[in-house]
């Protein structure tokens, strides 16, 4: 299975490191010209990816037509790039893997969704889960939510991906893993305001908790599994970027908790913290399925320069309810 990795930040880059281990070629498109001579030329992204040597059997490209020919697609383009990118890649009937975490603005769909509306007669799968690039592409072990409608499909792409450091878990459940991810990027802001905020250890946990509750209600309500939102993909993701400055939404939050301002914290910004593009949506969302997201609503309110103190106080001040 010959595998293409449309995008050339750091998880894309991980991820062609882990199609990679095969021996087998791979083939990745970057944006960026300097990303693609840096590849090609040093072997490394030293750009999104900094001192991780990549085997030269990674060959990458600025023309997303070069892709015609592979077997399967991983689709690491950020979730609001995702259909621009898409369109003007040769796809057809072939795999899509998505692998960005996100909603788009505007439609309200996950990534897997844009992707099935772009390319109707293409299967669509999902990789999800707690995954740090640069952890995965020390090597270090990881385990992902890897889920595809079609079984068969899903865990040939499983056996193609899988590695002592890399293990997928298969699921059929697409809609779950992809909300669990889109979901905990807007919750690992909220949890980087209580560590910039110096609110505390008890406060961060009772985020998770609560936070978990809201990635459960919105997911129910889009038609996710809640073992899934319980699985690697959701709680799992939930947990490594709620705990960890590694994450950029965590770190987006650290900021917002220091009461420095969402514009300026996010201008010329290299990486992407997508909860802070997903937040809107989400809340959007979420209030059109009824579904009662209140730390959602917080992170929204900071975005938008709500004063930290005020918003907090706002949060715990609400009603007393049954858990
Ligand atoms: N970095 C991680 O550890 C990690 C892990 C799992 C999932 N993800 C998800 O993968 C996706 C990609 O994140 P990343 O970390 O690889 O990116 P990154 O932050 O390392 O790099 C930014 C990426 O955005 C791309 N980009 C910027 N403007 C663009 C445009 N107009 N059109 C298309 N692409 C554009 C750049 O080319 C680059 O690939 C995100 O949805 C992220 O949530 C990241
Ligand atoms: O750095 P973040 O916050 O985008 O998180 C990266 C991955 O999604 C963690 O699984």
């Amino acid at each position: 299975m010959k595998i293409g990795v449309i995008g050339g930040g750091a998880w894309g880059t991980a991820l062609a490191q882990v199609a990679a281990r095969s021996g087998d070629p791979v083939l990745l498109w970057a944006r960026e010209p300097e990303v693609v001579a840096s590849i090609n030329q040093t072997h490394e992204n030293s750009r999104f990816l900094a001192g991780i040597a990549l085997p030269r059997s990674i060959r990458a490209t600025g023309a997303l037509a070069d892709l015609a020919g592979c077997d399967a697609l991983l689709v690491v383009a950020p979730a609001q790039h995702v259909r621009a990118v898409l369109a003007e890649t040769p796809v057809a009937t072939t795999p899509l893997v998505l692998c960005a975490k996100g909603i788009e603005a505007g439609t309200q769909l996950l990534v897997g969704e844009v992707a099935q509306q772009l390319y109707p007669d293409a299967p669509i799968a999902v990789l999800s889960g707690p995954t740090f690039a640069h952890e995965v592409a020390a090597g270090q072990p990881t385990a992902v939510t890897l889920a595809c409608a079609d079984a068969a499909l899903g865990a040939a792409l499983a056996d193609r991906l899988a590695s002592p450091s890399f293990r997928p878990y298969a699921s059929t459940d697409v809609i779950g893993a992809e909300i669990g991810g889109a979901v905990k990027n807007v919750l690992a802001i909220a949890c980087g305001v209580v560590e910039g905020a110096g609110l505390g250890q008890n406060a961060r946990a009772a985020l998770i908790a609560r936070g978990f509750a809201e990635m459960t209600r919105f997911g129910l309500a889009r038609g996710a599994r809640a073992e899934t939102l319980s699985g690697l993909s959701g709680l799992g993701d939930l947990v490594l970027t709620c705990s960890s400055t590694s994450s950029r939404n965590f770190s987006l939050g650290v900021g917002l908790g220091q009461g420095k301002r969402a514009a300026d914290l996010l201008a010329d910004r290299l990486t992407v913290a997508e909860g802070a593009f997903t937040a809107p949506v989400l809340q959007a969302a979420a209030a059109e399925a009824g579904v009662d997201m209140p730390v959602v609503d917080a992170v929204c309110a900071l975005l938008d320069g709500r004063d930290v103190a005020a918003v907090v106080g706002a949060l715990l001040a609400r009603p007393l309810r049954r858990e």
